[in-house]
């Protein structure tokens, strides 16, 4: 497509030009790929090169998790005092490189400039949480059946964390994981996704200006991820995993670290059901289902999946609802009157066109879009709403991961209940109505790790962010969120 700018424009227009970095970060230098290897980043919005990324071998991952390895022996003798200054300042860096950070979110990820911006935000409360967490992480006393004898638990850093983030939030992910750690004493290294490499060395580089000591951030960089992952999984050094990503992925990594049974935690795919109940105000179900529905173009793994409306109201809310999304306006993220940006690459719109002529062919009602945007290029689909849709439709079994918005009518509260749930992934799930009864009802029946009952944000740092069954296990960000990076120690002490 044709834009208003270029990504060299872009990054020459940064206030902090040292935060695009293109080269590697381990153990507090910048690293290139063994032999120059680099692979090429791109602007999914308009194809155009961004720049390179370095390619790193086996080699340079194995020397990256000794490095880890070794900064762990001093940084978990630090004070939980010093890490939660750390983390503070890491919270105000990102605050004064705001503007920058977003640019760089747009330019790789592709989403507008006010989405960015509220990534860099969202990104940075993990920083600033995990910084008021760390000095409270309690022991227990606990009472012995013996009167000589006194019991206490400690709660000790794991070790050195490998971490493998996803395209779709290139900072919040990461600092979502790296805060906990930090705020544990945990050294960590990561592999961001391939698309969006610069996000998170940008962080490195703030990193290291807040004092961050070497060796207790790596960022080990290539397009190859699979050698990657068996090396975070199989090497005895690493102590866990932490992965947000594809339900299909995490299987191969579960399976990959059962020779040294690594703790892991997941945040996997989702299939979010968004029930509208006959009792619920319309205006504010639209308004909600489009928040969640097209976040990030509906790539967000709690982004809605499949809409349930009450068969009586189904059609005026199916309506309201392509009323508003024809008035989205699609285009490269930086765009000033871009309300959507582009999806990450052509394979994710195909993905979506399959799940629309699947629809379409079995009954569905096209209400608006259906087709992709090739007037803007590869990456566009416009943003499509069809109703009348059924359990028969892969957009009801399989998570779609864009824009298209599927309405599924429904009669009574069990049946909604017993649809939402007849799914393997329970990430999360939205309801909306003003029957106070049915939202304990409902909350506590919904198979989903996360429920939103009359709102369509569930994330913030205080929040408890995970899934049930097939999308994973853990919880990041909330004060459960430490827990992962942190092992008991029980202690008896005879008089
Ligand atoms: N639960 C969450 O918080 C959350 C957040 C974002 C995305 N997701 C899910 O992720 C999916 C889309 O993201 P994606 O396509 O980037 O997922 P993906 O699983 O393909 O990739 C995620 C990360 O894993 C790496 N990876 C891929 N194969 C690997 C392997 N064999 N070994 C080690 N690493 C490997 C990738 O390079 C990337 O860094 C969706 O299903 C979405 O729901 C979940
Ligand atoms: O896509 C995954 C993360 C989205 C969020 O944290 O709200």
């Amino acid at each position: 497509m044709s834009a208003s700018y270029t990504p060299a424009s872009v990054i020459s227009g940064l206030s902090n030009p040292g935060l695009f970095r293109q080269d590697a970060y381990i153990n507090g230098q910048w690293v290139k790929g063994s032999s120059g290897k680099t692979f090429e980043v791109r602007d999914p919005a308009t194809d155009k090169l961004i720049g390179t990324s370095a390619e790193l071998d086996i080699k340079q991952v194995k020397q990256a998790i000794d490095d880890a390895s070794a900064a762990f022996k001093e940084f978990k003798k630090t004070t939980p005092r010093y890490r939660a200054n750390l983390l503070r300042k890491m919270y105000e860096l990102m605050h004064e490189n705001k503007e920058d950070l977003a640019k760089l979110v747009t330019l790789e990820n592709g989403k507008t400039s006010t989405e960015a911006t509220n990534e860099v935000v969202y990104a940075a409360s993990f920083y600033e949480w995990f910084s008021e967490e760390a000095p409270r992480i309690y022991g227990d006393t606990i009472p012995s059946v013996d009167p000589t004898k006194r019991i206490h638990t400690i709660k000790q850093p794991i070790g050195v964390c490998g971490i493998i983030t996803p395209w779709n939030f290139p900072a919040a992910m990461i600092t979502r994981k790296v805060g906990a750690a930090i705020a544990a004493g945990c050294t960590v290294v990561i592999k961001p996704g391939a698309e969006t490499p610069y996000s998170a060395l940008a962080l490195a580089e703030l990193a290291e200006k807040a004092g961050v000591p070497k060796g207790v951030i790596n960022i080990v960089t290539a397009e190859e991820s699979i050698e990657i992952g068996k090396e975070f999984c199989s090497n005895p050094i690493v102590k866990k995993i932490s992965f947000t990503g594809s339900t299909r992925v995490g299987k191969i990594l579960m399976q990959q670290s059962s020779s040294t049974l690594k703790k892991l935690s997941f945040e996997l795919g989702g299939n979010a059901p968004f029930i509208v109940f006959e009792d619920a105000d319309i205006d504010e179900a639209v308004k909600g289902a489009i928040a969640s529905k097209f976040r990030g173009t509906g790539q967000t793994c709690v982004c809605v999946n499949r809409i349930y409306a009450h068969s009586s109201i189904h059609d005026e809310f199916a309506k309201k609802l392509a009323d508003e999304v024809s008035k989205f306006k699609i285009g490269a993220g930086f765009e000033k009157d871009t309300t959507h940006g582009p999806m990450i690459t052509d394979r994710a719109v195909a993905k979506v066109h399959e799940h629309v002529t699947d629809a379409l062919e079995k009954g569905g009602k096209l209400m608006v879009g259906g087709k992709p945007a090739t007037e803007l290029g590869p990456n566009f689909y416009h943003p499509t709403v069809i109703s009348n849709v059924n359990s028969s439709m892969r957009v009801v079994s399989e998570e779609t991961f864009g824009p298209l918005a599927a309405i599924v009518p429904f009669d009574t509260e069990e049946q909604v209940i017993e649809s939402a749930n007849s799914t393997e992934v329970g990430l999360a799930a939205y309801f909306y109505t003003k029957d106070y009864g049915r939202v304990s009802r409902v909350s506590e029946a919904l198979e989903s790790g996360m429920v939103g009952v009359n709102v369509s944000g569930l994330g913030e740092a205080s929040f408890p962010f995970g899934g049930v069954k097939e999308s994973g296990f853990g919880r990041e960000g909330s004060k459960y969120g430490l827990d992962d990076y942190l092992v008991i120690k029980g202690v008896v002490v005879g008089y």
